[in-house]
């Protein structure tokens, strides 16, 4: 390990990934006595993570080890802390960092587990994270992979990848969540890492959607392959790197999400397929579905670099209203016929 180890670690976000993601570090570092500190918005969830070591909302009984704190003060969480780990959702991402970054460390270091898109600059969490706290991209870094937060807090064995323009930086986050049930990669393609991890949402919702309609594994394998097609062209044409979506950031996040009942996105699209309307699925999201907001973001963004993403487009369209579930197979079936490597 090149850089030393942190003194402590905060982990911005108490709710499914961020705390779950705190009991991966912390198992982590254990052994080297490193205290893991999570921020919580509301004071109640500290009070249970500190004292009982649980948090019931989004883990049930799971136990967190012994070196996990909370805290709903923002300024003690983040004081001493060389890593901060975002974990809040990602339209309340910049508002929330213009309040806290002030009580950032000086050498501070990064790490975004977000995987959404903002609405109205069409920006990834990393941009968001460079333009409002003025950090060096050297010391902003991504985590994506296949990682549904209730098997992980099960420690069921999974992988993910680290990405960061800095080698070093990525190493040295990697070693601080090696645990035994989790494996990181490093990567230095941000920009693939981050997208695919943003696109993959959307086309859960495509293929919650066929689910919730009935439709079975033919139609559903067929939106995911055409959907990883989509987030290709779009990763090639903003300059990231094919292989990177043939990884575990890529393909493997978006056979996760698209298979799992766990998935929220899966959830919200299998709930607009049987009929619900959007506010009636929003009403029964406990937990952040990140790609109903960032669909439109996805499809602004593939149009200002003229990316078809005809997938994307029909999901848009259903959560905006304009097309019904319905009518969104005859829609993509009904495109003019091309050749399947065909670029557009
Ligand atoms: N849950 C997973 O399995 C998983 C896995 C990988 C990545 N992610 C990503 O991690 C990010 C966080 O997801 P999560 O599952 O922890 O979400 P969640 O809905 O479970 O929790 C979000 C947390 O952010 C807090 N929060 C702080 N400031 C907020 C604000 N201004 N507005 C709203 N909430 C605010 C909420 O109180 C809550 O504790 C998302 O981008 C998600 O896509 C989630
Ligand atoms: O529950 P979802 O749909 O937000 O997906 C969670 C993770 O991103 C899966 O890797």
């Amino acid at each position: 390990m090149t850089k030393p180890l942190p003194r402590k670690i905060a982990v911005m976000g108490a709710g499914s990934w961020g705390t779950t993601f705190a009991k991966v570090m912390a198992d982590a570092v254990a052994e080297h006595n490193i205290q893991v500190e999570i921020w919580a918005r509301r004071e109640d969830a500290a009070v249970e993570i500190r004292e009982n070591h649980t948090n019931s909302r989004y883990l049930r009984n799971t136990k967190l080890p012994a070196n996990i704190s909370a805290s709903s003060d923002q300024q003690a969480v983040l004081a001493g802390a060389d890593l901060v780990v975002l974990a809040i959702p990602s339209q309340s991402l910049r508002a929330e960092l213009d309040k806290f970054k002030e009580f950032f460390e000086p050498e501070v270091t990064v790490l975004s587990l977000m995987k959404g898109l903002e609405r109205g600059t069409d920006m990834r969490m990393s941009q968001v994270i460079a333009e409002v706290s003025g950090l060096p991209e050297e010391r902003i870094a991504v985590l994506s992979g296949p990682n549904l937060a209730m098997e992980i807090a099960r420690e069921q064995p999974t992988a993910s990848v680290v990405a960061c323009s800095d080698e070093d930086t990525a190493g040295w986050i990697a070693q601080l969540c090696s645990a035994a049930y989790f494996r990181p990669y490093t990567n230095d393609d941000v920009l693939g890492v981050e997208l695919g991890g943003i696109v993959k949402n959307v086309i859960a919702l495509a293929v919650g959607m066929c689910d919730g309609m009935g439709m079975g594994d033919n139609t559903k394998s067929t939106v995911i392959t055409r959907g990883l097609a989509e987030t290709m062209r779009l990763v090639l044409a903003l300059g990231g790197r094919m292989e990177t979506l043939s990884g575990l950031s890529g393909l493997g996040d978006l056979v996760a999400t698209c298979s799992s009942s766990l998935s929220r996105n899966n959830t919200a699209g299998r709930l607009l397929g049987q009929g619900l309307f959007l506010e009636e699925v929003n009403d029964r999201m406990s937990q952040t579905a990140e790609g109903i907001k960032s669909a439109r973001a996805v499809l602004d963004l593939s149009r200002a670099n003229n990316v078809e993403m005809p997938i994307t487009e029909a999901v848009v369209m259903v959560l905006e209203g304009t097309l019904s579930v319905e009518n969104m197979a005859q829609r993509l079936l009904s495109r003019e016929l091309k050749s399947e490597g065909e670029q557009q």
